[in-house]
């Protein structure tokens, strides 16, 4: 679904990626992981060619984004969608106007666009939140509209950076389900992260980033996600372990 061929890529001096590559099969849950500066997140954004590479091949679904003109690369980019760590909507729009944004600027025809905006607030259930504001939600429901956002145009690839790192554990766990909802919608994912947890619970492929290179690519079965009904509970189970690993 998308390979990468002797990709690089620097910035100034600083070889962030260095002859990458990379194939990730369709369907999967594939994980990036690394040290800080390993170079996930830059190659994840060669992915859909948010940053562009100096040198090597990008492929989508059989599509070459590198050979591709601009207009031929917004037309591919409308089957890569893309959710980020601090969500990235707009403050100024609805939740309604944050997910039908993404269909203007495909281009989506007009009479269908409430209809598609209202089954993908539906999808990660917040079609009671239309017209509520991003500052009015929890970091979980943002992140939630960015997927429905991300979902409007029917991606066949969703891109995740660090889609977890700024919520609490429960609600890791709440958006790892969507995830895995999404996954089984036959959508393929790439998932940046340095949460091992978030890695070890839905990836069936994980690929260990060190300097700018492939360290490794592991084949795993996922864990499944550990859902704790009781929020409170949960951060007292998680000190008391700590507790006994001091006592031990
Ligand atoms: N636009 C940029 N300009 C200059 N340097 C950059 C740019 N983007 C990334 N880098 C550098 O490239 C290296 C890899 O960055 P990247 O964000 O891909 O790493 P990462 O593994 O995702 O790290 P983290 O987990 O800290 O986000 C880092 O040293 C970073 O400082």
């Amino acid at each position: 679904m998308i390979t990468l061929e002797n990709v690089s890529k620097k910035f100034n001096a600083f070889q962030a990626i260095s002859s990458v590559s990379l194939h990730i099969q369709p369907g999967e849950i594939h994980g990036i992981i690394g040290a800080s500066g390993a170079g996930k997140s830059t190659l994840l954004r060669l992915m859909n060619l948010l940053e562009i590479p100096d040198e090597g091949e990008v492929t989508v679904n059989g599509h070459t984004l590198t050979a591709m003109n601009s207009k031929q690369l917004r037309e591919a980019r409308k089957s890569i969608g893309m959710i980020f760590q601090h969500f990235n909507l707009a403050a100024n729009k609805t939740v309604y106007g944050n997910v039908a944004v993404s269909l203007e600027l495909a281009g989506f025809p007009k009479k269908q666009q409430r209809s598609r905006v209202m089954e993908c607030l539906q999808f990660v259930g917040l079609e009671d939140y239309a017209q509520s504001y991003p500052a009015q939600l929890s970091g979980g429901q943002k992140q939630r509209v960015a997927i429905a956002r991300a979902l409007a145009n029917k991606p066949q690839v969703l891109l995740c950076d660090e889609p977890t790192s700024a919520l609490d554990p429960r609600t890791t766990a709440e958006l790892l389900g969507v995830l895995e909802e999404i996954s089984r919608l036959g959508v393929t994912i790439v998932i940046v992260s340095h949460e091992m947890n978030v890695i070890k619970s839905i990836c069936s492929r994980v690929t260990v980033m060190a300097d700018g290179k492939v360290y490794d690519t592991i084949e795993r079965q996922p864990q499944g996600i550990v859902k704790k009904e009781n929020r409170a509970q949960y951060f007292v189970d998680e000190l008391k372990k700590d507790g006994e690993a001091g006592d031990a």
